[in-house]
């Protein structure tokens, strides 16, 4: 863009704007337009998909312009900010009628994707977050806003745990300090909207003094988050800048909690992708949220993902979630009652966001009130319940009755999108209101009676008043009557056809109009800003009725989920135990052709006797899908809700980890044999006694050899953690593996029953104890299809290979794999124990790396292999 030669004024005050905010894609109000200038013009012409011109700037020659019509904004503006554009909205900020001159104007309001709270941009059933982190050395900083309900938290932790957070609340843009921009995106990849700030925005003392400032604290121990100096300085900088990007009227962010991850489930950002719990792994996947999600309202919706990814870890909680669902489930009548109200609750969470922003319409007030209508009803349903449970919601709700009634009596019941369109407040409310409205409307009346007296006066039959903008209101005489008019009359313009004149009364009376008319507009507009801030007072009141609707709708989802699908009350319980029976998969359960029964299979484990279960079957079998399942069981049962078993007793369950062997998600091109080492490697460093680890085909990516040999030292690692007994579902279809519960007293082997019948496989999808004895692989080669000669050569091939592995190396093949120090007595007579020891003793495990590891127990297989021919 040309800018040093002579500009026009206008293109000046555009530039000085877009310098203020060069990182904004700027929208330029110029009359009824937004126009974009230079790049931003090349830009927005090419999402928006709009004329790009160009426009002469003075003597600086031209410039590229692409504008939309203002009134278009709602419909232009989602689509620059869903392409990850900054968009600072310039308006006029004075009447163009009262200036000569440019009109000043001004940004008043940056929306980034991370701030907004346009409906258009924003998605319903989901949260719009912001994220802010604060990098460390080893603890960071992270905070989350969604201006759009006023939820504003903090937290801190290592790089696995900030990772974690952002998988789990999949914010729309992260802000962070402009040095740690390469270790961000190391950290979470390249995929986010970023924004980097200045680095003394995330300073301590300045984070702490702009969250107390905001909340009009000393200190923020009321909140519980003294403690979080990290925290702290990412959720200042979220403050910090609210302020450069416009957002002042923000008293709706009323509280900053902390994100307790004591409270709940660690679960990885593998584990909740593996899982499924929110997103499917494929396109025509379908996640547990899809099964469990039946919420009427958007503030349900929203909270009930919430709940998928921080199932809970307190006792009480989870008890007090299952109790009200058993209610629900008891008093039917009441339930479906709650729910139709349910049904016709909007959005009074985001509403309310917009009257605390004071940029709430005359239509989306009225639609606050009509929610709110329903609050009463619901209200006393539930203190009308039986449980204490469903009464304890009942007592939360408050119907705010003097809001409903201010509103009711003042705002009509239908009403403009906009409030200065005026015809929004209703007559009887302001009687200097009620006087105007009688004037411009009369005095309409009255220039109909001037018009047809003067017809009669002077003869003109066709004489009409009209109105237009240069002279106002005007007499029009076509030229046949012409010689009719009275002389009194001024004449103001000539047409072809007739002529038009005003009048001394014509004038008096369109000053009394005009004048009502303005004056009306802004009596009105004031009564409804009036009303607005009225209502602001019950920012919290709403709030705290929008959680509670949010957590009855959610209860309600689960209570009619559980009814639907046959699923049980979990008994939640202290004791390191799982126990379930007849479990069955919520997701593919649902899905199954109807007629198809789901095999309902029962799991145990605890730290005595079966802290891992080593299940073997062949592919197809249904081992990933029983793993799963107890994964899915757990975590329901923690999330509060019923399970699909016959029975589940869950010991309270802290971590959950899951990892699928390489060649499991090789699709994603990312699981090479290191990745899937080092995410076990992440496993066994993080273990805790409450943890749930599945191992589906670990090892795999591998040589057999390799793979039976990592497989089998994870196993034995999890058994003699000295600290930990986590409970364990190792699926494999190495039935070599089966040998290791010989000698581990917690090890039990299981496996996915088949039936062979005619040489064919037939899956009978039922777990039973013991191993298996093949995997069964070329039977679902020729499943899916393999020609007949490859299936036939084979089994030709698989028939020698077994004959010879029989007749020599298989004994040898489980007896040389090197047990560790728990059977340390049964070789320490051996020769070659001293050299063995030092060599184990040398090792530090917590550095290796999974290729030297390897590399070490093929070392210490040749020493032993020394020792047999010695
Ligand atoms: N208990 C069950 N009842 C009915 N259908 C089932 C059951 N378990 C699994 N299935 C069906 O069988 C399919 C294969 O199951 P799954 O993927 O768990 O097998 P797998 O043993 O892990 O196989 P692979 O080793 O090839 O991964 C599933 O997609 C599911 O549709």
């Amino acid at each position: 863009m040309a800018g040093s030669k002579k500009e026009t004024p206008l293109m000046k005050q555009y530039n000085a704007i877009k310098a203020k905010h060069p990182e904004a894609l700027l929208l330029f109000r110029v009359g009824d337009f937004y126009e974009t200038f230079g790049e931003d013009a090349v830009k927005a012409s090419k999402i928006l998909d709009i004329v790009l011109t160009k426009r002469a700037n003075g003597s600086a020659s031209h410039i590229e312009l692409a504008g939309f019509p203002h009134h278009s904004l709602d419909t232009y503006l989602p689509k620059l900010v869903r392409a990850g554009n900054r968009v600072a909205i310039c308006d006029q900020l004075e009447n163009p009628k009262d200036v000569k001159g440019i009109v000043k104007r001004g940004v008043t309001e940056l929306v980034t994707p991370g701030l907004t709270l346009n409906d258009n941009v924003l998605e319903q059933r989901k949260n719009n977050y912001l994220a802010s982190i604060s990098f460390g050395k080893e603890i960071n900083g992270i905070s989350f806003l969604d201006l759009s309900t006023g939820e504003f938290m903090l937290s801190h932790g290592n790089d696995d745990y900030i990772d974690k957070l952002v998988q789990s609340f999949n914010p729309s843009e992260i802000i962070f300090c402009k040095t740690h921009k390469s270790r961000c995106e190391s950290l979470l990849g390249s995929d986010h909207n970023i924004f980097c700030l200045e680095e003394w925005i995330y300073g301590f003392d300045f984070g702490y003094e702009k969250l107390n400032t905001h909340f009009k604290t000393k200190n923020l121990k009321g909140f519980g988050i003294e403690e979080s100096k990290e925290g702290i300085a990412a959720a200042g900088a979220i403050l910090y800048y609210l302020e450069e990007t416009e957002h002042k009227e923000i008293s709706h962010i009323s509280s900053i909690s902390r994100l307790d991850t004591d409270k709940f489930v660690w679960l990885d950002k593998f584990t909740i992708r593996n899982l499924e719990l929110v997103y499917p792994q494929q396109n025509d996947g379908v996640p547990l949220l899809q099964i469990l999600d039946k919420t009427q309202t958007p503030m349900g919706a929203r909270l009930m993902k919430k709940w998928l990814v921080l199932p809970l870890k307190e006792k009480s909680i989870i008890e007090s979630r299952l109790g009200v669902v058993e209610a629900m489930l008891e008093e039917t009548d009441l339930t479906e009652e709650v729910q139709n109200h349910l049904s016709q609750i909007s959005d009074i969470e985001r509403l309310v966001s917009k009257v605390a922003a004071l940029r709430i319409n005359p239509r989306e007030l009225l639609h606050l009130k009509r929610a709110l209508l329903h609050i009463q009803p619901i209200k006393e349903q539930l203190e009308g319940a039986q449980s204490d449970a469903l009464k304890k919601f009942g007592d939360r709700l408050n119907p705010c009755q003097q809001l409903l009634e201010k509103i009711e009596t003042n705002l009509k019941d239908e009403v403009p999108l906009n409030a200065t369109q005026g015809n929004l407040i209703k007559d009887g409310i302001d009687p200097e209101l009620d006087e105007l409205r009688k004037i411009a409307f009369s005095g309409k009346d009255y220039l109909l009676q001037i018009q047809e007296r003067e017809k009669e006066r002077t003869g003109i039959s066709s004489l009409k008043i009209a109105y237009n903008k240069v002279f106002g209101y005007y007499l029009e005489v076509s030229n046949a009557h012409k010689d009719k008019v009275p002389a009194e009359w001024i004449r103001k313009q000539t047409l072809v056809n007739a002529e038009r004149y005003i009048t001394e009364e014509l004038k008096v009376y369109e000053e009394k109009i005009i004048t009502a008319e303005d004056k009306l507009g802004s009596i009105e507009f004031n009564l409804y800003n009036q009303l607005v801030t009225f209502a602001s007072d019950y920012v919290n009141e709403i709030q705290v009725n929008a959680k509670c609707i949010a957590e009855i709708d959610c209860l309600l989802s689960f209570t009619q989920v559980a009814q639907a699908q046959n699923y049980c009350r979990p008994s939640i319980h202290d004791d390191n135990v799982i126990d379930i029976k007849e479990g069955r998969h919520p997701v593919i359960e649902a899905q199954l052709p109807s007629g198809e029964p789901y095999i309902p299979n029962s799991v145990m484990l605890d730290d005595l006797s079966q802290q891992i279960m080593v299940i073997t079957g062949p592919n197809m079998a249904g081992k990933s899908a029983l793993l799963r399942q107890t994964a899915l069981i757990v975590l329901m049962a923690q999330m509060g809700s019923f399970v699909p078993a016959a029975y589940a007793k869950i010991g309270i369950i802290d971590k959950v980890f899951t990892r699928v062997g390489a060649s499991d998600n090789l699709s994603k091109g990312e699981s090479t044999f290191m990745v899937e080492m080092t995410e076990t490697a992440s496993i066994l460093n993080n273990l805790s006694d409450r943890s749930l680890v599945l191992m589906d085909e670990i090892g795999r990516g591998t040589s057999t050899y390799d793979g039976v040999s990592i497989a089998w030292s994870i196993v034995e690692h999890l058994h003699n953690h000295p600290k930990y007994k986590a409970k364990t579902m190792f699926a494999t279809h190495y039935h070599e593996l089966n040998q290791i519960a010989e000698d581990f007293p917690r090890v039990k082997n299981f496996n996915v029953s088949v039936k062979e019948l005619d040489n064919r496989v037939i899956f009978m999808r039922k777990l039973k104890e013991g191993g298996s004895e093949h995997s069964f692989g070329i039977h679902v080669a020729k499943m899916a299809g393999m020609p007949n000669e490859v299936v036939i050569r084979a089994n030709e091939i698989l028939s020698h290979l077994e004959k010879d592995r029989i007749k020599e190396n298989q004994e040898e093949l489980v007896s040389s794999i090197p047990k560790n120090n728990f059977q340390l007595s049964m070789f320490e007579s051996d020769p070659h124990f001293e050299e063995v020891l030092t060599l184990l003793n040398q090792l530090d495990i917590n550095t290796i790396s999974p290729v030297e590891a390897l590399l070490k127990l093929n070392e210490i297989k040749s020493i032993l292999k020394g020792q047999k021919s010695s």
